[in-house]
């Protein structure tokens, strides 16, 4: 695994003005949120609190848009399409994510799968040299995805995603086996197949068998701490000033 080395350097008037925006795609369940926490822990960020924190994840499920009452009762009964791009607020999502990329600090929805729906509550995401955004379809929309300085899709098997979906929203989201199965064949696998696999295209780096896959993460990881190095600040400066214009893809070499 990837040594710290001297990432936790990067605080006070050390920290690059804008973060290194990283996003991270793949099918439910593939692992998304589990490689993002592997590179937090990996940079030495789990224990640092919140406000301290130089790596953040952002999950583009708190952007899901709220329900009308139809959309509601289906949403209850397993029939709504969460896997839709309409499924989510792109303009909120866009706004959000633009204010992250100028380094401000934002307010996010709380987003509540059992309720199918936002809580009142809001997470605070504060300024960071790295943000993950991860998300099923956080390479679909071209505004969002032109943001990225780097792209991963974690690419796992889809039985293997189906049976840690079925374990996962039984006991997390409050959805029985039917529901699970149902949503899955009408809903989930079609817009997989025709909304989040072609996006697999956009990817600078596919980390296949997710998580398990420790050796694609560490050099993710060492890529990211080589970028954020004190010693290379203008370089990387330099290349996100290219990748805003367009011209430059964070590639592994
Ligand atoms: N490599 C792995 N081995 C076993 N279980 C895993 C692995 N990666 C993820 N999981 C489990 O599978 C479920 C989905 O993982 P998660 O990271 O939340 O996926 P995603 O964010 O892509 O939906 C979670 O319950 C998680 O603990
Ligand atoms: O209320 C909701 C909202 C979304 N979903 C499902 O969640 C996944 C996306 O989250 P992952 O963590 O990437 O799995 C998507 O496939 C939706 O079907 C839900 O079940 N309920």
């Amino acid at each position: 695994m990837a040594a710290v080395s001297d990432f936790g350097r990067l605080n006070g008037a050390d920290r690059i003005p804008r973060p290194f925006l990283i996003g991270v795609a793949g099918g439910t369940a593939s692992g998304k949120s589990t490689v993002c926490s592997k590179i937090t822990q990996l940079l030495g960020q789990s224990e640092v609190e919140t406000r301290q924190r130089q790596v953040v994840i952002v999950s583009q499920d708190s952007f899901y848009r709220e329900l009308n009452a139809e959309e509601k009762e289906m949403a209850a009964a397993g029939t709504f399409n969460f896997d839709h791009p309409s499924a989510f607020d792109l303009q909120q999502m866009i706004q959000t994510m633009t204010l992250v990329a100028e380094g401000k600090t934002v307010e996010i929805p709380n987003y509540d799968y059992i309720l199918n729906a936002r809580l009142p509550s809001k997470q605070k995401v504060y300024p960071a040299d790295v943000v993950l955004f991860e998300g099923i379809l956080v390479f679909y929309f071209p505004e969002l995805r032109d943001m990225f300085h780097m792209k991963l899709f974690v690419d796992t098997d889809p039985d293997t995603r189906l049976s840690r979906r079925v374990l996962r929203d039984t006991k997390e989201r409050g959805r029985d086996l039917d529901q699970i199965l149902n949503m899955y064949t009408s809903h989930v696998k079609p817009a997989f197949e025709e909304f989040c696999l072609p996006t697999k295209k956009y990817a600078d780096v596919i980390i296949p068998r997710g998580a398990d896959n420790t050796v694609a993460i560490d050099l993710i990881v060492q890529h990211i701490q080589e970028l954020l190095r004190p010693s290379n600040r203008d370089t990387t400066r330099r290349l996100r000033h290219h990748s805003d214009s367009g011209s430059f893809a964070s590639r592994p070499h």
